[in-house]
């Protein structure tokens, strides 16, 4: 397993290296000019080996021509800032999206657009994809017109979609089939961390290809981890969620608890971000919950996704997991109340059901 985080990333390049990227890539903001960005140039006539941009020698940076075209299918709550990043990086992206209307913002910020994954994957070097679940993901990936029948030897796909081990390594297998490279890179982090280019990347797989799109996920995120073989990273993300769920849930519990019992729940949350359970999520999340308003940065219908995955992989290994299961009943009671595009906080609206409506 390796990891690391934005900060030392400036440490691996030569300065001959960080500034040929600046000039290829003009659009750069000027506080990212202090770090590599954009690895690759935005205009065809420069043909830049990717190797200059590589911190260790490997077979995938000494190929020539994967070092320009990034495709990027799924352009949701958050592959829309994430390619968004890219673009405004300078990087040449192609975008293609199911619903075509969400592509529209980002073309007018100078993408092209594909009218299918598979003409998005023949026309890129690399393909990154951001789809809601493993249905999605395989039917873009090795469905009809899927990125599949556009792959080719020397290209790549990075799958960056929530999906479990299997789903993943069955999209490598068909992806590794045509001759192409294979990478599975789950995110950690959610629609801010993301419009802000601080995305935690869990990658598994092709260790070339891992190391020719480093700058890339650098532009997106804030730390990545490489944690081996295909299923590696799915399981990570999946693990990484599980707890997340669990935490919503019974921070759920409590802010109501609190309200019964006469305590202020405004103070609980105050008191929880001071405490040894501190978390983001809750100092975050807490103020609109006590307002039961849910602005959507993760759906609920995610979360309990991630809760159904993580269960199979814990049935898998015979591991007891008897929080998250509890959970995941809370989220299925949730979606079943029409929460299923509302923000994963809206959970705790399924208790207050319950509470109202104790089943007979
Ligand atoms: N939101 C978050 O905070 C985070 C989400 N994730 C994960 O990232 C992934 C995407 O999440 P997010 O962006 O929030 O989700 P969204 O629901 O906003 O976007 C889902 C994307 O998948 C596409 N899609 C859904 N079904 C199909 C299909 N059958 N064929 C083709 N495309 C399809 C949607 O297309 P269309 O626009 O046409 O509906 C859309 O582009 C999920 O796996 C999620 O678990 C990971 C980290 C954080
Ligand atoms: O998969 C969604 C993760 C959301 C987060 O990490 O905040």
């Amino acid at each position: 397993m390796s990891c690391l985080v934005k900060s030392n990333y400036s440490h691996q390049l030569s300065s001959t290296a960080m500034a040929m990227c600046s000039s290829f890539c003009p659009q750069i903001p000027n506080q990212l000019r202090a770090r590599p960005i954009c690895p690759f140039p935005t205009k065809p006539q420069f043909t830049l080996s990717v190797k200059a941009f590589s911190s260790e020698t490997s077979n995938a940076s000494s190929k020539d021509g994967l070092s320009a075209r990034i495709g990027f299918l799924g352009l949701g709550i958050m592959g829309s800032p994430m390619a968004q990043n890219l673009i405004k990086a300078g990087c040449d992206v192609t975008v293609w999206n199911r619903t075509k209307i969400k592509c529209d913002p980002l073309i007018s910020l100078g993408a092209k657009y594909k009218s299918s994954p598979q003409e998005v994957a023949a026309s890129c070097d690399v393909t990154f994809a951001m789809l809601a679940n493993p249905e999605s993901a395989l039917e873009v990936a090795i469905g009809e017109h899927g990125a599949a029948s556009g792959m080719s030897s020397g290209k790549g796909y990075v799958d960056v979609s929530t999906v479990d081990g299997a789903t993943s390594k069955l999209i490598s297998g068909r992806i590794n089939a045509t001759g192409a490279s294979f990478l599975e890179a789950p995110v950690s982090g959610s629609k801010k961390p993301a419009e802000d280019g601080q995305l935690i990347f869990l990658t598994a797989g092709d260790k070339s290809l891992y190391e020719l799109v480093a700058p890339l996920l650098d532009i997106m995120g804030k730390s990545r981890f490489f944690l081996g073989d295909v299923g590696n990273g799915a399981a990570m993300k999946l693990v990484v969620n599980m707890i997340m769920g669990s935490m919503m849930a019974s921070f759920s519990e409590g802010l109501l608890l609190s309200e019964k019992v006469g305590l202020d729940p405004s103070v609980l949350v105050e008191v929880v971000s001071q405490g040894a359970i501190s978390s983001p999520m809750y100092s975050t999340k807490g103020p609109s919950m006590i307002q039961s308003t849910y602005p959507t940065a993760f759906p609920l219908k995610h979360q309990q996704k991630d809760l159904r995955l993580a269960l199979g992989l814990a049935e898998s290994v015979s591991q007891p997991t008897p929080i998250a299961a509890a959970a995941n009943e809370l989220y299925k009671v949730a979606k079943s109340h029409g929460l299923s595009d509302q923000d994963f906080s809206a959970v705790i609206e399924a208790l207050k059901a319950k509470l109202q409506n104790p089943p007979k």
